[in-house]
């Protein structure tokens, strides 16, 4: 195998046949002569009955796994999970959490696990709290986090070291990381966060400290590119399915009835189109990534009107990040940012409410009722269901591993059902996005019966921008 470092950042190795392991930094790698310890969970009595229970160091997951006979064998990442030796002594150990971004489900879970971890896999006793994110590192008292405190956080939504957007400074987050002796760094958080790891990470490395940077990736909205899922997606999933049951019951109820559903998704549409597919009860799903138009043939109104003659109902689920583009010409608004730069979005449920209800009153066309349902932040301000449980602390047990055998720069993730070390680059280079020409949207057609909204012309011009999305 041959190393390439194709920059400090990317540590590309090169196999036979096309393998190519795109490789997490290791302190090693700038730091040299670390010293090493045997890991102390050789001789923790739960994990002495598992046959091989150290992953071994030339373990790599692929990308792909659908593969022909003479493909080369492609992009690889790095298998998480302990190691037989450690760079860290479990008394030098002084780790600390962050929480940065919007709430997902699961994220009291990540926290809880990491402490247990680092408590009960490797003894260390020293975790803190960053309160509030990002600028809690320079402007808070930190919380001191121990198996006790966190015992039962798992049971509640939100995140119990608080949260918030903005507030990356770069050299002041360092500052405070080498003032207080930290010497491990979680960060929880989305797309957003993970760029300033990033930045975190590069600053430490630059100031050549033994600082192992690890970043657990958070958002219902799935648009964290390369992982299968992101934790917190499918809690909130589950939970739309309620406001979808709501939206039926009351259309299905009257004449003309119709139940529109917003749901999360700023620039992905994922959260509608997967309560879509899983409740069966929807007639049309309006995500970001698909455009659509009201008036005229084939248009959304047109829509609407054949399917209440049909049914004598329909439920809508849009994404708060569909339409955006005909809001603004109808509004005529100016763009807005929240503190972290994200575009503030107007809100398109209440919009395309008023939008069809005026079509319909307009010459006494058709007499429709219609009930907007908003359950945005209920989905995601929920503790996690038991699925996202089991995933938090997986990803929360790989980081703890991957930062005692002195990895960093790295985010954990799901790779084709496998926990991997990914690094940042390749996490914050794009966002992950419903591609609607693979199957998947495919499947969200013919389930809804709904028109693409799209000529072919449109869906060419759609096909070479976008690639192929992580699968779900
Ligand atoms: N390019 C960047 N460089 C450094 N820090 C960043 C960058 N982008 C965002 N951040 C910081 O990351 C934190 C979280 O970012 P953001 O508010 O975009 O949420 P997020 O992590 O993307 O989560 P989500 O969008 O899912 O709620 C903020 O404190 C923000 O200042
Ligand atoms: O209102 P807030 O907290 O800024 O967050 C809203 C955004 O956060 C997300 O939930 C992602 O965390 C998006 O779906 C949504 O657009
Ligand atoms: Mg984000």
């Amino acid at each position: 195998m041959g190393v390439l470092y194709a920059s400090t950042e990317m540590k590309l190795v090169n196999g036979e046949a096309g393998y190519l392991l795109e490789d997490v930094p290791h302190l090693s790698d700038y730091i040299p002569h670390l010293p090493t310890y045997p890991n102390p969970l050789q001789d923790n009595p739960a994990y002495s009955v598992v046959r091989q229970y150290f992953v071994h160091f030339d373990d790599t997951v692929p990308q792909k796994i659908v593969v022909h006979k003479d493909s080369p064998r492609g992009v690889h990442f790095r298998r998480a999970g302990p190691r037989q030796k450690v760079y860290f002594k479990s008394d030098d150990v002084h780790a600390c959490i962050v929480t940065c971004g919007g709430l997902c489900p699961g994220l009291n879970t990540v926290i809880r696990e990491i402490v247990c971890g680092l408590y009960h896999m490797y003894g260390t006793s020293k975790v803190l709290g960053i309160d509030g994110g990002y600028r809690g590192f320079y402007c808070k008292n930190t919380i001191s986090l121990t198996p006790k405190i966190v015992n039962d956080i798992h049971k509640r939504g939100g995140t119990i070291l608080g949260t918030s957007r903005g507030g990356h400074d770069t050299t002041k987050i360092v500052d405070s990381i080498e003032d207080r002796g930290i010497n491990q760094v979680y960060i929880i958080g989305g797309d957003g966060t993970q760029k300033g790891a990033a930045a975190i990470y590069q600053e430490i490395r630059n100031r050549g400290l033994k600082v192992a940077v690890a970043g657990i990736p958070k958002t219902i909205d799935n648009d964290i590119p390369v992982i299968d899922k992101s934790f917190g997606f499918d809690t909130a999933v589950e939970e739309a399915q309620r406001a979808i049951n709501a939206a039926h019951a009351e259309a299905e109820s009257v004449e003309n009835g119709i139940g529109l559903v917003k749901l999360m998704g700023r620039y992905s549409g994922f959260i509608a189109m997967y309560a879509t597919l899983a409740s069966r009860d929807v007639d049309c799903c309006l995500i970001p990534e698909s455009p659509f138009y009201l008036e005229g043939k084939g248009g959304l109104f047109e829509f609407i009107d054949k399917r209440l003659k049909e049914n004598g109902h329909m439920v809508i689920v849009i994404a708060e990040g569909a339409g955006q583009d005909l809001l603004n010409e109808s509004l005529q608004s100016i763009d807005e940012q929240d503190a972290s730069g994200n575009k503030l979005l107007k809100d398109v449920g209440l919009w395309i409410s008023q939008m069809i209800k005026a079509h319909f009153a307009k010459e006494n066309k058709l007499s429709i009722t219609l009930k907007y349902i908003d359950p945005t932040y209920m989905i995601r301000a929920i503790p996690s269901n038991a699925s996202d449980n089991v995933y938090c602390t997986l990803l929360a047990q790989s980081a703890v591993h991957g930062a005692m055998a002195g990895y960093t720069g790295f985010t954990v993730g799901l790779v084709n059902t496998r926990q991997t070390y990914i690094p940042f680059n390749r996490i914050i280079e794009k966002q992950n996005k419903v591609v609607i020409t693979d199957r998947m949207w495919a499947r969200l057609l013919s389930s809804t019966n709904q028109p693409s909204f799209m000529s072919p012309k449109v869906i060419n011009e759609v096909d070479k921008e976008q690639k192929p999305s992580t699968q779900l």
